[in-house]
């Protein structure tokens, strides 16, 4: 160790410190191999015309921008408020780096309630969101889940004819590149997903061991593991699927905007916010958008449709600054009503987090040299931590019932070795936990590894809002989250976490001596660790989010209670759609960004289809 700062105290001819500076530089260099050139950022006219608008160059936007863009004969402007992504985006391991970076993350914080959230700091939630192009895809955590059938049956059974299981099922598939050569050994894996779409799909490069462990543990509770998830509906566990391959993030700007920026019928604006859409009052028709790129403002034209793909919080907040939403709220804020839309912002759902420690004897600390030579490891062939994504490449998905075929609770799993130094950031400033939270689990850590099971409540009864605080487009809208609003989701809540902490009675944690740690918060020292009481206070203080906001501009068949219809096309105007989470009626069982893939892929083809073009198509 006294080698990292002191010269060595051994003669030398010079021979092999130039040797070992010369490999160093080499290392260096290959950082190099990670970057890619810049998307060029379109040089754009005041009042140009464009056949379509995208807003948005997140998960659902890159898709539409390159699908709309692959028919020859239309124009198709791509703006997104956010720049390339940074090098730390296609990094595995590094994606909290961009996290609360104001220039790459929208940095929302959910509104305090004065009752939930209480231990975190502000009382309220940090909700992160993409700002930049790949949008959120290039800041998840890369898990690749599709959803159960039933998600989308539902959605189907809500009167959306264009999405049976079967049309969305196609969608993923016309997506998908699966890659993994030994899943694909077998037929079962091989049939079920996609091979020649550009989202490339493949497992986490490596693992280090003790996710084996807990998915026997998981299996002993009766969370049977299955070789491959999304095959088995999202029940059981098993190790996950991931938007990475080969140590590189598959982002959906890398999927789909890059094999498209050289089609001249696409233009990319970059650092370029979207601050109103255009629509004629008469005639109710959308025709272009207002946007601000530094300091110059432009109007941009659409002779065709503009197509809203901001995510869940900026498509509502757009909506709204443009005169779509519930009536009494826009005239509070000054808007004048074009379209009187109650379910604008409205219907929110999302995945709460609630991360419990499970203290064992192993993994024993990991040295300072071994953490070194895994980014040296990452940069000679894409391998080592820097190639995960920094939670346990694992995941459970089940139900109170042990016989049901829909899960109700997901587990992902965080392990941390004894005395980590990932520790204090994930709990104090990604989760933003008080330090009266943080120091006690901090300190427990420095004789104990800990393996946090991030649980979290599948379909949740609350709903919560997004609304303007003015109309002003650069204040951040309230976010009402509404965890636990509706008690039922308490009450459920509990049951799936105390399921899980039975994992300790499993061999393997028996076998490291785990025990389940107290989270402490004044409030519930009151309680028996284990407790329902214990759990519903912890829930209500505690819970964060696993970043999965959905349902904001929902999809029916009734303007009065939804936003869109079944062919995304907003309800009462002409010429405008929005395509992306918001749009989903419920939540899905799982991660979010395979299923917003599923829409922007289906959302292009109802446009391609209402427009009825049959053209040559570029290749
Ligand atoms: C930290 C984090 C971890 C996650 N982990 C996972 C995971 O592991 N697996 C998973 O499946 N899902 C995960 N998700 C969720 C998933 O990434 C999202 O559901 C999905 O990316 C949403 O896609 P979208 O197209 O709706 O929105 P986004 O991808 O967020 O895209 C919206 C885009 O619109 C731009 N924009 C917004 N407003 C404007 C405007 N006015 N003008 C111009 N541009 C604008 C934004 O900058 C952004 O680029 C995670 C999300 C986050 C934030």
């Amino acid at each position: 160790m006294q080698c990292y700062n002191s010269t060595c105290l051994t003669p030398s001819t010079g021979a092999a410190p130039q040797i070992f500076a010369s490999a160093l530089q080499f290392f260096a260099a290959t950082q190099c191999l990670v970057s890619e050139k810049r998307v060029p950022d379109a040089d754009v006219r005041n009042l140009e015309k464009f056949d379509f608008i995208v807003v948005g160059a997140g998960t659902a936007g890159s898709i539409l921008a390159n699908r709309l863009s692959a028919v020859n004969n239309w124009s198709v402007l791509l703006i997104e408020a956010g720049d390339d992504e940074p090098v730390e985006a296609k990094i595995p391991a590094l994606n909290s780096a961009l996290m609360k970076n104001k220039y790459y993350d929208w940095f929302y914080q959910t509104a305090p309630n004065g009752r939930n959230n209480l231990a975190n700091k502000n009382e309220s939630v940090f909700w992160p969101r993409g700002k930049l192009l790949g949008g959120s895809s290039n800041l998840n955590a890369m898990i690749y889940i599709q959803g159960n059938d039933a998600d989308f049956k539902n959605w189907y059974d809500a009167g959306n004819k264009e999405w049976s299981v079967e049309e969305v099922r196609r969608c993923f598939r016309k997506a998908e590149s699966f890659q993994d050569m030994k899943a694909l050994e077998n037929p079962e894996i091989s049939n079920h997903y996609g091979h020649d779409g550009p989202l490339v799909i493949n497992t986490f490069n490596g693992t280090f061991g003790y996710s084996e462990m807990v998915l026997c543990a998981w299996d002993e509770l009766g969370i049977k593991n299955v070789e491959d998830l999304n095959v088995a509906n999202v029940m059981g566990s098993g190790i996950m699927r991931a938007t990475a391959a080969g140590g590189i993030r598959q982002s959906h700007n890398r999927a789909y905007l890059y094999p498209a920026v050289h089609r001249k019928n696409l233009k990319i604006m970059k650092n370029s916010f979207v601050t109103k859409i255009l629509i004629k009052n008469l005639s109710k028709t959308a025709y272009g958008v207002e946007v601000r790129k530094k300091s110059r403002k432009y109007k941009l034209l659409a002779t065709k449709e503009v197509i809203i793909s901001a995510g869940a919080i900026n498509s509502p907040q757009l909506l709204m600054l443009s005169g779509i939403g519930s009536r009494e709220h826009l005239r509070a804020k000054g808007i004048s009503v074009l379209v009187d839309s109650p379910m604008v912002g409205q219907n929110l759902q999302d995945h709460i987090l609630l991360p419990f420690p499970i203290y064992g004897n192993e993994p024993g600390e990991r040295g300072v040299a071994d953490e070194q030579f895994d980014a040296i490891r990452y940069l000679y062939n894409r391998t080592g931590y820097l190639a995960e994504n920094r939670i346990a490449n694992i995941l459970a998905f089940y139900s109170e019932n042990k016989n049901a075929t829909y899960p109700d609770f997901q587990s992902h799993l965080h392990i941390l070795w004894k005395n980590s130094s990932a520790l204090r950031n994930l709990l104090g400033n990604i989760y933003s936990y008080k330090d009266q939270v943080v120091n006690p689990i901090v300190k427990m850590n420095q004789k104990h590894a800990i393996y946090f099971h991030a649980f979290n409540l599948l379909h949740p009864f609350s709903r919560g809002n997004i609304s303007l605080v003015s109309n002003d487009p650069y204040d951040y809208p309230l976010i009402h989250n509404n965890y636990f609003s509706d008690p039922r989701d308490l009450e459920s809540a509990v049951t799936g976490i105390k399921m899980l902490t039975r994992v300790v009675d499993t061999s393997y944690f028996r076998s490291i001596k785990a025990f389940l740690g107290r989270m402490e918060w004044p409030a519930c020292d009151v309680y028996e660790l284990d407790s329902r009481d214990y759990w519903k206070c912890i829930c209500i203080n505690m819970a964060v989010t696993i970043y999965h906001p959905v349902g904001t501009c929902m999809m029916g068949p009734d303007p009065q209670t939804s936003v869109v219809s079944s062919r995304l096309k907003v309800h009462g105007v002409n010429n405008l759609r929005v395509i992306d989470a918001s749009i989903m009626p419920t939540i899905t069982s799982g991660n979010t960004n395979a299923p917003v893939t599923a829409i922007g892929e289906r959302g292009a083809e109802l446009v391609i289809e209402d427009h009825m073009i049959v053209t040559s198509m570029n290749t």
